[in-house]
């Protein structure tokens, strides 16, 4: 009996709980035990789904602090990569439904991983991110953060993002600005950030705090995210590579706005929940 499958991508793990095999009830608290480093099987968050509803694929996205969340780059990858491996979709190309809205599916190689995804546009509106104050585009907005005047560049490819240039960057500063831009009053929903460094029009690499998640070595919505806000300052091309340190991702903006986004995903294992533990998060139920 398999309740949950481990993938990652580009280091960016996930768990995927599919309905159709197990009854785990995806409570905030089943997933933050499930989602544990230590007491649990341990991921950056949990893919639920596919749920078939009104003639869609739709997936559900669930953060370690049990937050859910609109979309993911990486997750749709991976939750494509499942569906792939296990015989969901009978075309390489499909639609999947996400709370952030519909993104379109390419399966470029399904023993590689290689996906490409449709990520939709970006706003940098405020009122849609959202980010708190009159409504404009935030663009190179000041936020004070630890003493430090920081100019930063909101958006939302579905779910919030909050871009930071710099000249230098590291996981030790993505740690110590994340977590307090993740929770910033400026965010009513909180963000996810991005340090980012151009290397040149081509390239650009992220250092990333993620929403509900903290420090991750990859993001798909952040690498679409940054060379969103990139392209929007002018420093870079529409066809740009997102280095993290978990590996590479290739993102693509259209002439109509649309961020395509290309990279990888990986199988790891399959499993059962046993005993004590499976007890517990049957016991939690639905609030
Ligand atoms: N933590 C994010 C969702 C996962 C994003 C990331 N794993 C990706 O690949 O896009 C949020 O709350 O918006």
């Amino acid at each position: 009996m398999t309740d949950f499958y481990k993938y990652h991508a580009l280091g960016n793990d996930y768990i995927v709980i599919d309905p159709s095999k197990t009854n785990v009830p995806m409570t905030k608290k089943n997933i933050q035990t499930i989602c544990a480093r230590h007491l649990g099987i341990g991921s950056d968050g949990i893919l639920y789904g596919p749920i078939f509803e009104d003639g869609q694929i739709k997936l559900r996205i669930f953060n370690p602090d049990g937050s859910e969340a609109e979309k993911s780059g990486n997750g749709i990858r991976i939750f494509s990569k499942y569906l792939g491996d296990f015989r969901y979709v009978n075309s390489n190309e499909f639609l999947l439904s996400t709370l952030g809205g519909e993104v379109t599916v390419e399966i470029i190689n399904l023993r590689e991983g290689l996906i490409k995804v449709d990520m939709g546009t970006v706003t940098f509106q405020s009122n849609l991110i959202p980010v708190v104050g009159k409504r404009r585009e935030v663009i190179q907005e000041s936020i004070e953060v630890n003493g430090e005047s920081l100019l930063v560049t909101c958006l939302s490819i579905g779910n919030p993002h909050c871009v930071v240039p710099l000249k230098e960057i590291s996981k030790e500063k993505a740690i110590s600005l994340g977590s307090i831009l993740e929770n910033n009053s400026f965010f009513p929903n909180r963000t996810n950030v991005q340090l980012m460094k151009v290397i040149d029009p081509q390239n650009i690499y992220i250092e990333i705090w993620e929403r509900g998640a903290g420090y991750t070595m990859a993001s798909g919505s952040s690498s679409c995210a940054a060379a969103s806000a990139a392209y929007e300052l002018g420093l870079v091309d529409r066809v740009v590579k997102v280095h993290m340190p978990g590996g590479e991702i290739d993102i693509d903006i259209k002439l109509n706005g649309h961020v395509y986004m290309t990279g990888t995903s990986t199988t790891v294992a399959q499993g059962e929940f046993l005993e004590e533990f499976k007890t517990g998060l049957m016991s939690d139920i639905m609030p």
